[in-house]
Formats: C-alpha cells, sequence, structure tokens
C-alpha cells in the first residue's frame, strides 16, 4: 500500500519502519513544517492515511484526508469531543475512519477484560474503583485517551459511576471526586511509554489489573494492522472492531 504520514514524531517514525518492513510504500509525510502548503490533490496515488499528530491538528487532517476521499486512521488522542460530528460527516459523505485510543493488541485486550471485571465488581458495592496512568512528561493531553476508554468501559458496565473526573498530579489543586465521579489520576513521569491500571479499593483488600507497555512498538504495529485493514472498506470504525475476543460486552 502507498501509506501518507500525517505527524512524524515519535509515532511517525515509528510506524514507517514497521510500514516498510511490512512491504508498504511511505508516498507522502505530512508535519507540522509542510501543513499548511498540503492540500487534498496531494494525496494522489496513496492508499490510505495514518495521522499519529497532535490534538489540535487531527480534525483538520481527518477533513483534509475527507476531502481526498482518502481513508485514515487516527491514532491522535485529545480531539473526542468532536467524535460526534467526525462521525456523522464520515457516514454521510460515505467516507473511511478509523480511531483508537490505543492500538496494542495488549491495550485491546485490556480494554475486553476491563469491561467484564466492572461487569462482575458491579454488585460488589464495598469496592470503590479508580483508574490511574502513567505517561512521559512530553504528552499533551491528561487523561489519556486509553484512560478515557477503560473509564468508559467502567462507566458502561456499573452503576455506581456516571461520567469521569480528570486529577492530573502536580497540576493546580487536587481533584476529589463527589457522587458517581469516576476518578482517574494522571502521572507525567519522564520517558515511560504508557501504563494504565485499574484498581479495586475496599476496607479489606484491593484489586489491580495493570497494562504496562515496554515501548511503543505495540501501538504503531497495530496502527500498520489497523491500515491494512481499512483500506477498500467504508464506513466508520473504532479499533476494537478489528478483534475478536469473543463477543459477550
Ligand atoms: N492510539 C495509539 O495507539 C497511540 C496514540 N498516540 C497519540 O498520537 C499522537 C502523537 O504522539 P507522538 O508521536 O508521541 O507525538 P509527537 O509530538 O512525537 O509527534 C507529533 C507530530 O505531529 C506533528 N504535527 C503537529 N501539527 C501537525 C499537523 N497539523 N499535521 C501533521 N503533523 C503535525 C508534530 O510536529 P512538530 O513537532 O513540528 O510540532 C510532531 O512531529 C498523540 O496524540 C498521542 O497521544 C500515541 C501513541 C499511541
Ligand atoms: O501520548 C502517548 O504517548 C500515548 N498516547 C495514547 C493515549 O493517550 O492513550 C496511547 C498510549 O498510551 C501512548
Amino acid at each position: 500500500m502507498n501509506i501518507a504520514l500525517l505527524g512524524y514524531g515519535k509515532m511517525g517514525r515509528l510506524i514507517e519502519k514497521f510500514a516498510l518492513q511490512r512491504g508498504h510504500h511511505i508516498h507522502l509525510i505530512v508535519d507540522e513544517n509542510n501543513r499548511p502548503d498540503i492540500s487534498a490533490t496531494d494525496f494522489e496515488g496513496v492508499d490510505v492515511a495514518i495521522d499519529f499528530s497532535q490534538p489540535e491538528a487531527a480534525v483538520a487532517n481527518i477533513n483534509l484526508c475527507f476531502e481526498a476521499n482518502l481513508p485514515i486512521v487516527v491514532g491522535t488522542t485529545g480531539w473526542y469531543d468532536q467524535l460526534d460530528d467526525v462521525k456523522k460527516r464520515c457516514l454521510d459523505g460515505n467516507k473511511t475512519l478509523m480511531y483508537g485510543s490505543n492500538f496494542s493488541i495488549g491495550v485491546n485486550v485490556f480494554f475486553h477484560i476491563n469491561r467484564l471485571l466492572a461487569a462482575v465488581m458491579n454488585p460488589y458495592k464495598q469496592y470503590d474503583v479508580q483508574v490511574e496512568e502513567i505517561h512521559h512528561t512530553q504528552k499533551l493531553d491528561a487523561p489519556s485517551g486509553t484512560a478515557i476508554t477503560i473509564a468508559e468501559g467502567i462507566i458502561e458496565n456499573t452503576d455506581s459511576k456516571a461520567e469521569w473526573i480528570n486529577n492530573l498530579i502536580g497540576e493546580g489543586d487536587e481533584i476529589i471526586p463527589k457522587g458517581q465521579q469516576l476518578l482517574i489520576e494522571s502521572h507525567r513521569i519522564d520517558d515511560v511509554p504508557g501504563t494504565h491500571t485499574v484498581l479495586y479499593s475496599s476496607e479489606v483488600d484491593q484489586i489491580e489489573f495493570k497494562h504496562t507497555a515496554h515501548s511503543r512498538a505495540g501501538f504503531a504495529l497495530g496502527a500498520v494492522v489497523a491500515a491494512e485493514w481499512i483500506a477498500g472498506k467504508t464506513g466508520f470504525y473504532q479499533v476494537n472492531e478489528m478483534f475478536n475476543f469473543g463477543g459477550h460486552i
């Protein structure tokens, strides 16, 4: 496939490596520097675009791909407040988009089990649940997109939580959750690629469910596999649709 990379930072460069290993060709690279000069016609000959740019850049890049009728995989996080609008425009215009807060197999297994675990824990009201995420200090968004997906999986499968609230440790006053708020605690520590933990705590014990990324390789390879998966399809997809963990939740 001929791939356009939108964003050529830590992830874009690693995606290039895996794409080449899998026999693809990088046809076009769009970064902060050349973005103003790019128009839909520059995507001629491209089969699929992969966006790992920045929260405030993602929607403009999606629009460009819609204009060029180009399938796009969006790994960028921090733009999900515009998800409903993007979904509508994608479906109304018969375009193709897959987005995901995390493209690694391990985290997608984690998402699935997190939902099952929330349903299992739901009757046991003596446990309170919270989510913790740790990422490198260059990360622009908090909480992480992955932590939001985890929180949504819990909220959808438990009666005791209705919305999430974020506490970015070291930034401003401590945020204390109230009522049915689910706390996502965010930590920023030098080079951490991404660690997510779900904690169920009672007076007598604690259950910890944790995923630790050792590097960004799983995210990058997953994005290339996603690009292979959506090529030739039309529609609006979330990354979990690429996996089949047996249905249930
Ligand atoms: N879904 C997933 O599995 C994963 C998602 N992510 C997400 O991917 C995104 C990128 O992460 P990462 O590579 O670590 O970040 P980096 O900051 O290393 O790279 C982002 C790149 O995007 C460039 N950029 C800025 N504006 C634009 C634009 N308008 N069009 C194209 N490129 C632009 C930046 O250029 P410049 O530096 O010149 O500003 C930079 O090179 C983040 O939102 C992160 O949360 C990360 C890992 C996994
Ligand atoms: O910015 C990152 O680095 C990451 N971002 C994604 C997120 O926000 O969840 C995925 C991964 O955790 C790394």
